[in-house]
């Protein structure tokens, strides 16, 4: 009992001192100046000089003034983040250094409102000037995410993902950020005359508040992403840092690189980068000197939410718009249509960056395409763009489809005819949907016919290339299987998957030289070895697995978004250029179902009259085969 007593009373003299130094701590203002003039002077020069490092958004006082129209502007660089007060009348913006130089961090978190207002304001001002698309910003909040609210248009939009709140979250992040930052390859196996990348894009992580769970690794990839990161274009805004020590180690020195706040109970004081050269103390103590800017200083207050909320929606706005394409965007001309020659290959626009169309092509180089993307990505989107992009640009003289449907809605069934519509596409073969396994092996066995009857006609001309035998005159079109969902075709350890995983490794090895070329799209295509014929790469939102193993560019794309490979899904830094691969916007084609239907009436009306619809493998029913002629292009079209 007595030891207990004793205990308690130690505990409340603690206690106390630690009250005593807390209060010593808040009345340590920094002196009053007493050259009056001088600083007078000095605040104006600083006023002036902030006003040229930030103008509009970056240094408004947003809760007075409203800046007006967003800025298509440069990156920002500084940003105003309070005002200094060196005496009671006189005070100047509180600028720091931000993106291209280091990072940013308050001694409190969130919970501390001066802190949210301060996060708000500066996100609010760094959104509203960065030219669009430059600045993605990931956001860590473990109070509960309420703090971002009034962004949340940019999350509808695509733009910035909500907030996480949990350790897991953070860590996804944290692989996320170092993805970011480091290269690809290991140093040791780098070009050393490698030129410096070209960064196009700034990360910026804002973490709010640290989840309780976060462990000395975690703060320890924080330390090393402060440390590599602004090379890379990653930049932080950490609030409460240093975190209080976890356990018996001992407390973080401040994040390098950095501009600190640190709070006080009435004002705030910045030290580190670029108002101190020598490093500020560990923790605050009454009697040490504070190293940085001797002056007292007043976080920037909450934006109106009202502000906030029109910039968001606007910049969400901006961004669909931008955005926005059409079907009729990646068809040609309509007086253009089936005025191509496969005979060197064939290509299709699949997208626009910015304004530009991105085309992808089936050639030697690149005869055969792997699309992934999780359900719902808009792969089936994506297909039916190809199609028609590829029937409008060559007839079926030039072209000619095998389609196989193993999705659940059965999406390419539309190229077929219907009681509803008697119409099909003229370059239709051969189309298996409804799931039918069985049927999807009788497409792909005609193709094995088809292959070995190229192959025949190949020899007997004596030349090894396709397109040697259409220099020589020979009326055979190209060929592409389109087959969807294509795992639930191989799926299984039964002889249909035997059989089909066999065949298609023939086409794939084989195909090029014959002009046979494969679209396969899955949820899952990272399975087999076929695809190392497959050096064209689409991967949609969740298909990052047709991508090499390292290469990001395909984390958090939204939906209507992909990236284009053309080199087997080689990576690269993020955000450097790459010759190989770009991020396009693609339609939905079925946005228009009025465009469609008359898309598909207008090449039904235009094919031979006498040709035949497609062969229609559909739920067991095996159809009459095609007449012979029809599988001899050589002879069908003499
Ligand atoms: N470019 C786009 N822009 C906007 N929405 C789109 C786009 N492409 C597809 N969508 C929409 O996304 C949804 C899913 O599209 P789609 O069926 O093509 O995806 P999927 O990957 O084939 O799906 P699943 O795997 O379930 O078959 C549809 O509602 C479609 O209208």
């Amino acid at each position: 009992m007595e030891r207990i007593e004793q205990a308690a009373a130690l505990h409340r003299q603690a206690a106390a001192v630690v009250h005593a130094a807390a209060q010593a701590l808040d009345d340590h203002v920094p002196l009053p100046r007493t050259d009056l003039a001088e600083q007078h002077e000095l605040a104006l020069r600083l006023t002036q000089a902030a006003a040229k490092l930030t103008p509009g958004w970056l240094g408004a006082p947003l809760d007075k003034v409203d800046p007006g129209p967003l800025g298509e502007q440069r990156r920002p660089e500084f940003i105003r983040i309070g005002s200094g007060h060196p005496l009671d009348d006189v005070e100047f913006p509180a600028v720091v250094p931000l993106l291209g130089a280091g990072h940013l961090t308050f001694s409190a978190d969130s919970r501390d409102p001066r802190v949210a207002g301060a996060l708000r304001s500066i996100l609010l001002r760094l959104l509203a000037t960065a030219p669009a698309g430059t600045l993605i910003v990931r956001a860590v909040d473990a109070v509960g995410g309420a703090l971002f609210a009034p962004f949340g248009a940019l999350a509808d939009a695509g733009l910035m993902p909500p907030a996480v709140t949990e350790r897991a979250g953070l860590q996804a992040i944290l692989t996320e950020a170092e993805h970011w930052v480091m290269p690809n390859r290991p140093a040791d196996q780098r070009r050393p005359a490698a030129r410096p990348r070209r960064r196009d894009c700034t990360m910026l992580l804002i973490i709010a508040a640290l989840p309780s769970a976060v462990t000395q690794d975690d703060l320890a990839r924080i330390v090393g992403l402060a440390q590599n990161g602004p090379a890379a274009g990653l930049h932080l805004i950490i609030a409460g840092w240093p975190p209080l020590p976890l356990g018996p180690k001992p407390a973080l020195p401040a994040l390098p690189a950095s501009t600190q706040v640190s709070l006080r109970t009435e004002y705030s004081l910045i030290g580190g980068l670029p108002f101190a050269t020598a490093a500020p103390p560990t923790g605050p103590s009454p009697t040490e000197v504070w190293l940085g800017l001797h002056v007292p200083v007043k976080l920037d207050p909450d934006p109106p939410a009202r502000l906030t909320q029109r910039v968001c929606g606007e910049l969400a706005e901006r961004f669909t718009a931008q955005g926005q394409v059409h079907l009729m965007d990646l068809l040609p001309d309509p007086d253009q249509w089936w005025s191509e020659t496969s005979a060197e290959g064939m290509s299709t626009t699949v997208g626009l960056a910015g304004d530009t169309p991105v085309s992808l092509h089936f050639t030697d180089l690149t005869p055969h395409w792997l699309v992934g993307g999780r359900a719902g990505a808009g792969k089936t989107a994506f297909l039916i763009n190809v199609l028609y992009g590829l029937c409008t640009r060559y007839d079926p003289d030039e072209l000619q489809l095998y389609l196989l449907d193993f999705s659940e809605t059965g999406a390419l069934r539309q190229f077929t005819p219907t009681e509803e519509d008697p119409s099909w596409l003229p370059h239709a073969l051969e189309v298996g949907v409804d799931s039918d396994r069985e049927g999807g092996l009788a497409v792909l066995r005609s193709l094995e016919r088809e292959l070995t009857r190229r192959t025949a006609i190949l020899n007997d001309a004596g030349v090894t290339r396709f397109h040697q035998l259409r220099s020589a005159g020979a009326p055979i079109p190209r060929i592409v299987c389109v087959i969807n969902e294509f795992q639930r075709l191989l799926a299984g350890n039964d002889e249909i998957a035997a059989e089909a995983a066999n065949l298609l490794e023939s086409v794939a090895k084989q195909g090029r030289s014959v002009g046979m070329h494969l679209v396969m799209c899955s949820q899952k295509a990272r399975s087999s070895n076929i695809f190392g014929q497959f050096l064209v790469r689409v991967a949609l939102p969740g298909g990052g697995d047709v991508l090499e193993a390292t290469n990001d560019s395909a984390a958090s794309l939204p939906v209507g978004r992909a990236v284009v490979n053309t080199a087997g899904g080689l990576g690269g830094p993020r955000g450097a250029t790459r010759g190989h691969e770009k991020t396009v916007r693609f339609p939905d084609p079925h946005a228009d179902a009025q465009v469609l239907a008359a898309l598909r009436q207008r090449l039904w009306q235009a094919r031979e009259p006498a040709s035949a619809p497609p062969l229609v493998y559909a739920a067991g029913r095996v159809p009459a085969p095609r007449p012979p002629a029809a599988l001899q292009p050589d002879t069908a079209h003499d």
